[in-house]
Order: C-alpha cells, then sequence, then structure tokens
C-alpha cells in the first residue's frame, strides 16, 4: 500500500476514534501528502495534534450530519475513509433517531460530497450487527450499506468508488468490553458477564485496518468487504483476562442487554451466494440487476438455498488457552500486564 499512498491526499471522518488515529498514523507514514480529520470533538483533536506533531494532518472541526461539513472536509482530497458514526448498542437503542441523522443521512451525507468534490474512492465502515440487524445501531449501519451499494448501482459513470467494508468486534476499542473487564480487575470486583454463552468475532484494530486498505485497493463500486475471523465466548474471554492477570475467574452474570445477540453474523447466507472468496476475506459484490421489473419479478436468485450464514456461533471457536495467547498480542493488554508485574519500590522513609 506504501507507494499508492504517497504524495496522496486523505480525509478520514471519525478521525480521532480508535480506527481513525491508527489509520492516519499508518498514511502518515506511507507518505501521504495531507490527512484530514473530520470529527466534532475539538478536544480530542487537540491531543491528538499534541501528539502527533505534524503539520500534514489538518483537522476539521464538524458533523458528517451537516452535508456542508463534508464538502468543505473532502474538497481536494482524493481518499476518504468513512469512521463516524453512532456505535453503542445501548445508547442507539433508547436513541434510534439520532442514529439515523449519523449514520444513514451523515454516510448519504458524505457519499454525495464525495462524488461532488470528484473524489476518487470512498470506504465506508460497517459492522457485523447490520447483518440481520436487531438493534438500532446495526440496523442504521445496514441502511449505510444500502446507500452506498445504491450509490453504485444508481450511478454507472460515478466519479466516486464507494465500497464498504464489515467487520467484528476490535479488541480493545473505546468503551467496549476488554479494557472494561480490565479495569474490574485491577478494582478487584467481579466482571460484569452478560451472558458467559454468547459469543463475538474477535479483531485487531491492525486486522481493522488491513480490511480497509484490502477493499480500498481492490473494491469495486457497491461493494462489501468481510474480513474473516475467529469468535470466542465471553464467559472463555473473562476467563482468559482473569487467567492473564492471576486472579480468580469471578463473575456477576447480568443477562443480555437491550439490543444485543447472541451471536453476531459476518455474513448472511444471502451475501454467500454472491460472495467471492479470496482467503483472508470475501467480497460480497452489488446486486446489480435493476429495477426493469420483468428481471426483478422472473429472474431469480437460485443459488442461497443450501448455504448457512457465517456467524460467531459457527466460526472457529478459540478456547481459553487461545483467547490468552490472541490478548498478550495487543499491546495495551501488554501494558497493563507489565505495570502489574513491576516489582514494588520500597517508599523512602
Ligand atoms: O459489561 C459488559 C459489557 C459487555 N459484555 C459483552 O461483551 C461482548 C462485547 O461487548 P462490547 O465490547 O460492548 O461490544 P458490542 O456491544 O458487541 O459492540 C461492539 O462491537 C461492534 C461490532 O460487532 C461494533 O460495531 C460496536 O461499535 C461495538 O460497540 C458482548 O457480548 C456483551 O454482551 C459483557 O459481558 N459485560
Amino acid at each position: 500500500m506504501t507507494s499508492s499512498l504517497s504524495g496522496r491526499r486523505f480525509l478520514i471522518t471519525g478521525g480521532t476514534g480508535s480506527f481513525g488515529q491508527t489509520m492516519v498514523t499508518r498514511l502518515l507514514n506511507a507518505g501521504a501528502a495531507e490527512v484530514r480529520v473530520l470529527s466534532r470533538d475539538e478536544s480530542k483533536q487537540d491531543a491528538m495534534r499534541h501528539r502527533l506533531r505534524d503539520d500534514r494532518v489538518r483537522y476539521y472541526v464538524g458533523d458528517v450530519r451537516d452535508y456542508d461539513s463534508t464538502v468543505k472536509a473532502s474538497r481536494g482530497v482524493e481518499y476518504v475513509f468513512h469512521a463516524a458514526a453512532l456505535k453503542q448498542v445501548p445508547s442507539c437503542e433508547f436513541f434510534p433517531l439520532e442514529a439515523v441523522r449519523t449514520n444513514v443521512l451523515g454516510s448519504a451525507n458524505v457519499v454525495d460530497a464525495c462524488e461532488r468534490n470528484g473524489v476518487e474512492a470512498l470506504v465506508l465502515l460497517s459492522t457485523d450487527k447490520a447483518v440481520y440487524p436487531v438493534n438500532a445501531m446495526g440496523m442504521t449501519k445496514a441502511l449505510m450499506e444500502k446507500v452506498a451499494q445504491a450509490h453504485a448501482r444508481n450511478n454507472p459513470g460515478a466519479r466516486t468508488r464507494v465500497c464498504c467494508v464489515r467487520y467484528g468486534n476490535v479488541m480493545y476499542s473505546r468503551g467496549s468490553v476488554i479494557p472494561l473487564f480490565i479495569d474490574q480487575i485491577r478494582n478487584g470486583v467481579p466482571l460484569t458477564v452478560t451472558e458467559p454463552a454468547m459469543t463475538r468475532f474477535l479483531m485487531s484494530l491492525e486486522q481493522s485496518v488491513e480490511l480497509v486498505e484490502h477493499a480500498f485497493h481492490h473494491g469495486q463500486p457497491g461493494d462489501v468487504f468481510i474480513r474473516k475471523a475467529d469468535a470466542c465466548t465471553i464467559g472463555d474471554l473473562a476467563t482468559a483476562l482473569c487467567n492473564l492477570f492471576g486472579v480468580p475467574a469471578k463473575f456477576d452474570v447480568l443477562g443480555i442487554r437491550h439490543g444485543e445477540k447472541l451471536y453476531e453474523t459476518l455474513a448472511s447466507r444471502e451475501d454467500l451466494a454472491r460472495a467471492e472468496d479470496f482467503g483472508e476475506f470475501l467480497r460480497v459484490p452489488v446486486d446489480s440487476r435493476d429495477l426493469n421489473y420483468a428481471l426483478y419479478f422472473e429472474e431469480g436468485d437460485t443459488n442461497r438455498d443450501h448455504r448457512v450464514d457465517y456467524h460467531s456461533h459457527n466460526a472457529r471457536r478459540l478456547d481459553v488457552a487461545e483467547v490468552m495467547a490472541l490478548l498478550r498480542t495487543l499491546p495495551e493488554v501488554g501494558a497493563h500486564l507489565d505495570e502489574i508485574a513491576l516489582p514494588t519500590v520500597a517508599a523512602h522513609p
């Protein structure tokens, strides 16, 4: 990816988040000429500015809900990664219209602004929760995928190549369960496990960035790219963390929260009927049949009946030892482990 990024100009919406910060650093290291960050929170931008100290990064305070913000931020850039979203499941359940405004209408603003400004490629970040969605976050991300696909289908001569990526839980992302469990371990309280048998796909931040890079290089208009991943139960994840920190595994079992599923689906059987398998990645091309009624109603899809969805209950399941090994590879977990391994320095009298 390095050579093709060198000298190019990028925009990352939601650029101060976990994904955004990793992507910004990667683009700078690859020699990007300019990386813009569009986000709402000026203080997070300020913290990032101080941390990076790189003139190639430009900060735009704004909101994807405001079309004007997206037009201004994407003017003159060649590539856009759209990560800005409302992504906490419980809060989207209580405020679904807010999720519609950011995840659906905001994403449509980004698509339209890119097209208007002649951006070459736009990659939108989706989630496994968009497949057979049961919660407002997943439903709005599913609609975001539809907005991207409709742009491709309705505009064969489009200036912007728009595609999506879909992935599962990113380990140690902000507000997610792993940092929460580590806090609970450090505070000596039982871990609040919702449902020990619940499963989730596990992915590192680096792997999510690689997926976006893959889509950026290989995506055709309307594609959805999926990265295959291993899964584990939440009970095993909690046990693995307790084992790593050398504390007994004690849980408070809370029960499933608002809008949660027992397992997540990365690719539906409908996706798999059209998907191309590239080993680590799946490419699901847009269903490009047009709205010609004869074709729409008479030319059915015969290829999906015997397929099984790809979900976190039937994906490769990591056991406790494997989850421990995976957690050890995360720099943030390593830092916590180093901290507790440090010998205590005797206080001066
Ligand atoms: O106190 C807690 C909090 C969570 N969980 C469980 O841990 C798992 C992961 O939870 P969390 O880290 O909050 O992630 P999700 O709710 O699965 O959603 C995350 O993962 C999605 C990808 O599937 C992203 O799109 C979302 O933005 C992100 O919040 C779930 O099974 C939860 O039920 C607990 O057991 N105890």
